[in-house]
């Protein structure tokens, strides 16, 4: 089974890399919403999988990292696209929670990243 905990936070970011003249590549800004899942068994005696406050705890630091930040300026965001933020928060977060399945990042209500650490390891 599966389980997630959503969070938002608003942040300012352009893409440099992106064409000249494309929209992205100007500054701009997006109320960002990332959902952490987490898969495991249900304790049978709690009937959880894991507390929620658990998963909340562990976005805490990033979001004080991310949160009404210009998330070019953080490292290893210089280039903030929703593929490489959803890496950067897989990279943070799967050392203190191993049951983490796939982070799910949104930019806007239409666009968005799944993540669920396909690419790690390999350079
Ligand atoms: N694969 C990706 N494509 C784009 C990313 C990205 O991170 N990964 N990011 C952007 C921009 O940041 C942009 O702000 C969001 O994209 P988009 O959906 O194009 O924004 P709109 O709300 O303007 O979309 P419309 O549906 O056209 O109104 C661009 N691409
Ligand atoms: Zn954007």
């Amino acid at each position: 089974m599966e389980i997630f905990k959503a969070f938002t936070f608003e942040a300012a970011h352009r893409l440099p890399f992106t064409p000249e003249g494309h929209k992205c590549r100007r500054l701009h800004g997006h109320s960002f919403s990332v959902e952490i899942h987490i898969r495991g068994a249900v304790d049978p005696q709690v009937g959880w999988i894991r507390d929620f406050a658990d998963l909340k705890a562990a976005f805490q630091p990033l979001h004080e990292t991310l949160d009404h930040h210009y998330l070019n300026e953080v490292p290893g965001l210089e280039n903030p696209t929703s593929e490489n933020l959803a890496r950067w928060i897989w990279q943070r977060l799967k050392p203190s929670l191993p049951e983490l399945s796939s982070v799910v990042v949104r930019e806007t209500c239409t666009s968005g990243c799944i993540y669920a650490g396909e690419d790690e390891g390999r350079g």
